[in-house]
């Protein structure tokens, strides 16, 4: 079955709610002297408002291209080359891919922003928090200008106290004349999510928006997203290595391995029925607490290859301990072996994994 065919049946099969985003077929390669790096190859999602998707696999898989492709901020010598992207809301459909700069600006910040690990990728260092929350609301008031018009300096500068205010930076009155450097890593955090809110978006992409925080600070930050998703019913692209993050925050989960969407699910069925081996091997490799104590973590051998040194057929199949003839030789399509469960591996339902973790509250 196409995957666009393949995408309308998930979504009838999931929700009856049209996706505010979806992905068709992306593929994002970087063209470098050496070689061309296929980083993103074919891959589909769709992300439906108030829900949670989860992008999970280890570093190198190709979970920051898709998301810097849906933004449309890859840089040279990367290019997206094939495929769509489709944003949908109340003003109507968008496709991203054939948008004009001046038209995707208008998106970023007001349909869709993004934050990421590091908060000083967002935040300038000599400027303060507030000026630099104003300055994006007053942006996106003048993209929205021929609907909303000018927004006065007193009402832009009470947005962006109320969005300190939403994400929990104590006495935001004052705080606002602060410099980045002058908030701990939890609150540069919750500052950065603050500027990226102040617009509204409908979509939330956060690429690894806890990896540098220390565990409570994490758990508090991620907190912060699902309530604020609850409060606006806003859609969330989580991009992790941590299993442990998805299964706080997602509902479903997209598993990708060597630029490609390898399994989908939601994220209960993951977490109790995976069936590719590759999200088997990320679960066995999740620490658990208790449990674990004293024994030696798996792992899962060798390393996600480079896109320049893909191996033929199945790209998991150097690694995997279920590999047969043909895994060496034709790479598996993306098939449904569930509702809403999507498995590339030739061997899907017919393999048995023993000692899999299957408690998503354990990590
Ligand atoms: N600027 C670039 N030039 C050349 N290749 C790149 C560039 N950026 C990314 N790539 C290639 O794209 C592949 C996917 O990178 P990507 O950053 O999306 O991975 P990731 O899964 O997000 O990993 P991480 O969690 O480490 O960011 C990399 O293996 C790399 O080869």
């Amino acid at each position: 079955m196409p995957v666009s065919a393949q995408s309308e049946n998930m979504q009838s099969q999931t929700t009856r709610l049209d996706p505010l985003l979806r992905v068709e077929n992306l593929r994002t390669y970087f063209f470098t002297e050496e070689a061309t790096l296929r980083a993103v190859d074919d891959v589909s999602l769709e992300i439906y408002p108030g829900r949670t998707l989860g992008l999970v696999g280890e570093s190198g898989c190709g979970k920051s291209v898709t998301a810097l492709s849906i933004m449309r901020l890859v840089a040279p010598p990367g290019q997206i080359v094939g495929g769509k992207i489709t944003y949908h809301d109340e003003d109507g459909v968008r496709v991203l891919t054939q948008l004009s700069e001046p038209e995707m600006r208008k998106v970023r910040g007001g349909k869709i922003a993004m934050i990421f690990q590091e908060p000083m990728t967002s935040l300038n260092p000599v400027f303060t928090v507030g000026s630099q929350i104003l300055e994006a609301i007053r942006l996106h008031h003048r993209e929205e200008g021929n609907r909303g018009g000018r927004i006065s300096a007193e009402r832009a500068k009470q947005l962006m106290i109320d969005s300190l205010k939403q994400v929990g930076i104590p006495d935001a009155e004052k705080r606002w004349r602060d410099y980045p450097h002058q908030f701990s890593g939890g609150m540069r955090q919750r500052v950065m999510i603050a500027m990226a809110l102040a617009c509204r978006p409908k979509l939330l992409i956060a690429d690894e928006p806890t990896t540098a925080l220390d565990v409570t600070i994490q758990a508090q930050i991620l907190e912060l997203l699902r309530e604020i998703q609850q409060k606006q019913r806003m859609a969330i692209l989580i991009i992790t290595h941590d299993l442990g993050v998805v299964a706080e925050l997602a509902h479903e989960v997209a598993v990708m391995y060597a630029s490609k969407i390898v399994e989908r699910a939601p994220v209960e069925t993951l977490f109790t029925q995976p069936l590719h081996p590759y999200t088997v091997g990320l679960l066995r490799s999740r620490p658990r607490l208790g449990e674990d104590k004293g024994k030696k973590l798996a792992t899962i051998k060798g390393n996600v290859p480079n896109p320049k040194d893909f191996p033929p057929g199945c790209k998991f199949h150097p690694r995997c301990d279920y590999c047969q003839e043909i895994c060496r030789q034709q790479e598996p399509e993306l098939r449904v072996l569930a509702p809403g469960h999507w498995v590339r591996c030739h061997f899907a339902g017919e393999l048995s994994f023993d000692d899999v973790p299957t408690n998503r509250n354990n990590g």
